[in-house]
């Protein structure tokens, strides 16, 4: 599949959202998607899923089978749970459900009516409608905000299965619930531009000053091609910080375009 100067903005006289966006993907890919609040990543997963037409560019070779789980899953249908599942089960040509439901904590829920779900159940539901098709191409808008702790545990597992099948999955991503995963690919949004970082090298060198990476990006806007340059050829860090400000930091950091991640306790020096 691949993203050829894809650009798109909402209005004639809107500035442009994405901009040139270019990327190959391949079967089993699997991407995380940063960038601050408005940065576009939403609209960039739409573009790819087909769901939204690029003002310029073009999206080729994308597989015939897309699941897309947005961010908010709509609500406002008259069904229930079961009654949703079914009726997307046999809109996918009698796709299995069962299965994905109870694997995402959704038993127990059959009879609920779509509308009285609280955001995280509904998310589940959103995710076992787009996994049940089997997908060859799975967007995930946010997957694990409002999950609760069993099912974002388990959602790197089910993305390493779909990518393990041929499946592409992009995952736009604040938590960094995916930056575990071996062979993630992460993508940055800053200033409408796509960004593609290098792979997280393997822990390294542990730096004296613990923010003091090279090739940081300048303060204002992308790191541009000297910068990212810098960055391939980049020392590799390990900081301390209090368990509580994890997930902020790492947030900042992505956010800022350096694929940092946890370090599992085998890794740490
Ligand atoms: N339907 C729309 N019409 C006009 N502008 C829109 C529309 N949807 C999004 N935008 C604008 O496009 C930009 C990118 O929005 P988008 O939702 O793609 O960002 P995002 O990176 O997903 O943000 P967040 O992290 O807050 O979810 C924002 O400036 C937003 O205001």
């Amino acid at each position: 599949m691949w993203l050829a100067q894809v650009s798109f903005r909402y209005r004639r006289r809107d500035r442009y959202v994405i901009e040139a966006a270019e990327a190959r993907l391949s079967p089993g890919d699997v991407v995380e998607l940063t960038g601050p609040n408005g940065a576009g990543k939403s609209t960039l997963l739409r573009l790819m899923a087909g769901l939204t037409r690029p003002t310029s560019g073009a999206v080729t070779g994308r597989p015939a089978v897309v699941g897309y789980v947005p961010d908010r899953f709509p609500t406002g249908q008259p069904f229930t749970v079961a009654g949703y599942l079914r009726h997307m089960a046999r809109v996918r040509g009698g796709a299995r459900w069962e299965p994905w439901a109870e694997r995402v904590g959704l038993d127990g829920f059959s009879d609920v009516r779509l509308r009285e779900l609280s955001k995280g159940t509904a998310h589940k539901v959103g995710l076992v409608q787009a996994l049940m098709a089997e997908p060859g191409l799975l967007v995930l808008d946010e997957p694990f905000a409002g999950l609760d702790r069993d099912t974002r545990d388990a959602l790197p597992q089910i993305v390493t299965e779909v990518a393990a099948r041929g499946g592409i999955v992009v995952a736009s991503d604040h938590q960094g619930g995916l930056g575990t995963l071996d062979g993630v690919r992460p993508w940055s949004l800053r200033s409408a531009r796509l960004i593609e970082h290098p792979p997280p090298p393997s822990p390294g060198l542990a730096a004296e000053d613990p923010l003091g990476v090279e090739g940081s990006p300048s303060a204002e806007g992308p790191p541009g091609e000297a910068e990212l340059g810098a960055a391939r050829g980049a020392v590799t860090v390990e900081v301390s910080v209090p368990a509580r400000d994890l997930d902020g930091f790492l947030r900042r950091m992505r956010d800022d375009g350096y694929p940092a991640r946890a370090l599992t306790e085998e890794e740490v020096t």
